[in-house]
This record gives C-alpha cells, structure tokens and sequence, in this order.
C-alpha cells in the first residue's frame, strides 16, 4: 500500500474512474489521439492543487481523470542534502532540485496510454521512497501541478492547455507557513529562512517568468469563475475528439480485404480444434438450453481444459533430457515462456480456471470491459493485470494467453489486446483462447487490427445476429446486444448464474 498521509505525494496522484473508459484507438486498434494534458504552475501555496482539484471534481463525469503532481519527482537526497534539508538549507527550489528528465518521460507515457510508474517523495523525511505508484489509464485529463511546471520546454510541448496561477506574495507566504507546520512538520522560523533564502528568490528568477507561456492566469484566490471557463474549454475539446472517434468508427465497417479466404477456419491466425467426436459431443452439451447448470460447468471446464491444452502448443519449447527411472536418457522438451493468464471478465472465468489447471502458479488478472447501454461501445471499467505485466520489460518477454469464452463483434477483444499492447505486451505473444467465434466481425475485427494475436478456439458459427435487449426499468432503454448464431447464449450467465 502506497502511504496516503500529508507531507507524501502518493495521495496526490490518483487517477479517478466514474463511467469506464471508453476506446482511445480506432477501428485499426492504433490510438486515435493522445491524452489531453493540462499543465498548473505558479508559487508555492499559490493554489496549484486547489485549481487542479477543482478542475478535475467539475469533470468528474468524465472517465479516467489524473491529477499528476511534480512534487513527486523530487530528486533522492544523499546524506549530506538530507542534513542540509533539516536545517532549512537545501534549496529545493533551483530547477536541478526536480528530476525533469524522469518527470518527462513518465509524462509522456501517460499522454500516450501507455502505463507508468511514478515516484513517491515524503515532504516529511525530504527524501523519495522506496514505493513507486503504477499507473494507466489517464485517456482524458492530466492536470500537472508544480512550481516548474512551465519551465521546462520538452514539459511544455507535452500539455494541450498551460496555466499559470498568479497569487499575491503575502498571501503565499501565510498558506505556506500553515501548511507546512500543520503538513510537513516544520517550524515557523524554518519556514520564513527556507522562504527567505530560497523560496523567493527562485519564484523571482525562475517560477514567475514562466507565466509568459501560460494560456491562462488564473488568479490565486476567488477563482472559481477562471477555473469554470477552463472546465468549459476542456469540455468542449473533448467533445470535439469524442465525435471524430464516432464518426470514424462508423466509417469502417467490417469487410474482408481483397484475397482473404471468406472462411475464418481457413485464416493463418486462427486455430480451431480438431473437430472429434468428444469435442462435437461436449459442445451438443453446452448449446442445449435445457442443460442444467451443474452439466455446463462440468462439460465447459471440460472444454477449456481442451482449448488450453491447444493453446500450450502455440508457446515455445526447447529440447530437453532426463534420466528416467529405468537408468536411460530420454529426449524430451521442455516450456521455454514466462506464460500468464488475462480474463475478461465475467465470461472469461471458465478458461481461467483451465489455465491454472494447466499451468501451475500461474500468473492471473482480470480487465473488467462492458458496453454502453445507450451507445453500445465497450468501456473498460476495471484493470487489474498480473504483475508480470506491469514493468514494461517484464511484460514484452511474457506470452499472454488472453480469455474470453465467445469472440462475437471483437469489440471487447480489441480492447483488452489494447491494454495489453500499450504494457508493452509484443503483439505476436498474446494467444486469444476461447470457446466460439463468430464467422464474421470479431474475427475479421481483430485480424485486420492485430494480425499477429494468434485465436485458439474450438469452433466457428456462422452468423452473428444483432438485436434489442430487455427494457430497462430504471432508463426505459433497451440495450443493443449482439448474438453469435446458433452459439451457446451468454456462457457466463450459464456457468455463474
Ligand atoms: N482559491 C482558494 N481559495 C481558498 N483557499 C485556497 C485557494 N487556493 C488555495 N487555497 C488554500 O491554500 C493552501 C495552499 O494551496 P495549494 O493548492 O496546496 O498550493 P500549491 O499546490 O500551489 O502549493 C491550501 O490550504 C488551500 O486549501
Ligand atoms: O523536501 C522538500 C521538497 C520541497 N519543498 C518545498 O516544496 C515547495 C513546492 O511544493 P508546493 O506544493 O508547490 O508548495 C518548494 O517551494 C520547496 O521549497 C520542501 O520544503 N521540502
């Protein structure tokens, strides 16, 4: 657990989800756009954060709302700059006190959907602590507050909106002291020689002139007028970007290329089981609506066992030998992968099970993706990926066997591979089992995005049927849902009803 007390930065970095986060990338999977980035500067206690919480509580409505503060990036201190530090003598406010290299690049990785890890600093101890905070997710807004926010050009070439928040001096001052007695432990004398000394003059030779870059000032105090015409803009441009998204979504429609076999069976990337007479027989189980429930569970685990087992010959192998007990040497081969398992869930959770059956210790996690009742796109509400996954060097030598028990408009599968990619996963090590796809769109969805994500399944349906679902009594809407025909119905309900 990250600390979450004053005088620590781990609490100001959250990333705020409300509705889910719906696609950043288009229908070829590639990000459309970038996150839009606000950068906050201004003097210490000038109200930074305040501005930068207002802004993101009035956004709230928003998915996925960062608020990224340079505080964190402070550098870690050796001995000597710590005892310098207690007694109010190291400067920390000279720009070499921030680590803008680290600051930039963990900026940039956010703008671009990719995931992060950001320092923690104790106000408190002066240093930077061991925990580090991962995070992903920020599509729509990160409001960078700190006094250099503005000062560094590859900083400022990153925001879409730059604001400087103008405080009078004294005012300052007064925030100050309270809040660093009252937060950050420190003395009334301790504060005024810091500021004296050090505070003061940075503000004057580095902090304030950088208002010259900024879009808008926004004064330090009775500002709630400046901070609505901002959330307003920021509304404004992202209801810009939301409407080209849609526009472009339905501008591609499905289609097969020129020269591509129209059998999904037939496709490089896909692997369908043999079609034994055990496996036509488990299926004959699953699609019979009158199955009970104890029978599914038993014939799907059945089943996933089955498209695991397939699927483990898509992983790499190197030759191997062993004594064995007769005294003789026996070739063999041996699993030569860092494997885990990703599930969407609920759907997914069959196949999970028969992956830990299959791959003992193996590491799990969950991506939580659901449609928009009123616009039918998916939303991914929930993340939680192994962590395995979540340094991206571990995460690019790992294969990913990804979970879903029915590929139908591939709208939740170009999503989760998405996740996946922007970790770091490499695309040709993410291996889709599931039980059912659909002969046109998913398949033809992800094939088109992500020609290397290898598909294991254990059949192919031919049609993929779109309709309205039951009448929701709170919104008096129905949901636009999609059937794969003559399919299995929803084998998550079916299997954890
Ligand atoms: N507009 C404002 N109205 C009232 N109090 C404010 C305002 N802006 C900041 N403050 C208060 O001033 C103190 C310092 O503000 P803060 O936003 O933490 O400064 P900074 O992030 O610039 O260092 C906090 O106690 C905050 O609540
Ligand atoms: O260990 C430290 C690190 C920084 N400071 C002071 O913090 C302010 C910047 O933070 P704001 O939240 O923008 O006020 C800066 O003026 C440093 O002097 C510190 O006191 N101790």
């Amino acid at each position: 657990m990250l600390p979450t007390s004053p005088g620590v930065t781990g609490h100001k970095n959250h990333i705020l989800t409300s509705h889910g986060r719906p696609p950043w990338y288009g229908p070829d999977g590639r990000a459309i756009h970038n996150a839009f980035v606000i950068g906050i500067a201004g003097g210490s206690a000038s109200g930074k954060t305040f501005v930068a919480e207002k802004i993101v509580k009035a956004l709230q409505s928003l998915p996925s709302i960062l608020i990224l503060s340079q505080d964190s990036f402070y550098r870690k201190h050796n001995e000597e700059e710590l005892a310098l530090a207690f007694a109010n003598e190291l400067d920390l406010d000279h720009p070499s006190a921030i680590d803008m290299e680290m600051f930039v690049q963990c900026l940039k990785d956010l703008k671009g959907y990719k995931q992060t890890h950001i320092p923690t600093y104790s106000f408190v101890s002066h240093q930077r602590l061991a925990e580090t905070k991962y995070l992903y997710g920020a599509s729509v807004i990160i409001a960078v507050e700190g006094i250099m926010a503005l000062l560094d050009p590859a900083l400022r070439d990153l925001y879409d909106l730059k604001i400087f928040v103008q405080c009078d001096s004294d005012l300052m001052l007064a925030r100050r002291l309270r809040r660093d007695i009252k937060e950050r432990g420190r003395t009334v004398d301790g504060v005024l020689t810091q500021y004296l000394r050090f505070v003061k003059p940075a503000f004057d030779n580095f902090v304030g002139p950088t208002a010259k870059y900024a879009d808008i000032i926004i004064p330090g105090a009775s500002n709630m007028v400046a901070i609505d015409l901002v959330v307003n803009h920021v509304r404004r441009e992202l209801a810009e970007r939301h409407a080209n998204f849609r526009a472009e979504l339905s501008r591609a429609q499905p289609a097969l290329e020129d020269g591509w076999d129209a059998d999904v069976r037939n496709w490089p990337g896909v692997v369908l089981l043999r079609q034994t007479p055990q496996l036509r027989g488990i299926h004959t189980v699953l699609r019979d609506k009158t199955t009970s429930r104890e029978d599914f569970i038993f014939f799907a685990d059945r089943l996933a066992t089955l498209v695991v087992e397939r699927g483990m010959d898509l992983l790499p192998y190197v030759r191997d030998s062993v004594e064995t007990p007769t005294g003789a040497m026996a070739r063999g081969l041996k699993l030569d992968a860092d494997v885990c398992g990703v599930s969407i869930i609920r759907a997914g959770g069959p196949l999970q099970a028969g992956v830990q059956r299959v791959l003992r210790d193996v590491p799990l996690g969950g991506l939580l993706i659901q449609s928009d009742p009123s616009t039918g796109e998916p939303l991914l509400l929930h993340s939680s990926l192994p962590r395995c996954l979540l340094h991206r060097n571990q995460a690019s030598e790992t294969h990913v066997f990804l979970l879903d028990t029915q590929i139908g408009t591939g709208a939740a599968a170009l999503m989760a591979i998405r996740v996946l990619l922007d970790h770091g996963v490499q695309e040709g090590k993410i291996i889709f089992l599931t039980f059912l796809v659909s002969q046109q769109g998913g398949p033809n969805v992800l094939r088109r995005a992500f020609p290397q994500v290898r598909i294991v399944t254990s059949a192919v349906d031919d049609v993929l049927q779109s309709g309205w679902g039951a009448l929701d009594e709170e919104t008096g809407e129905r949901r636009r849902v999609w059937k794969i025909v003559p399919g299995m119905g929803y084998i998550g309900d079916r299997y954890y009803l």
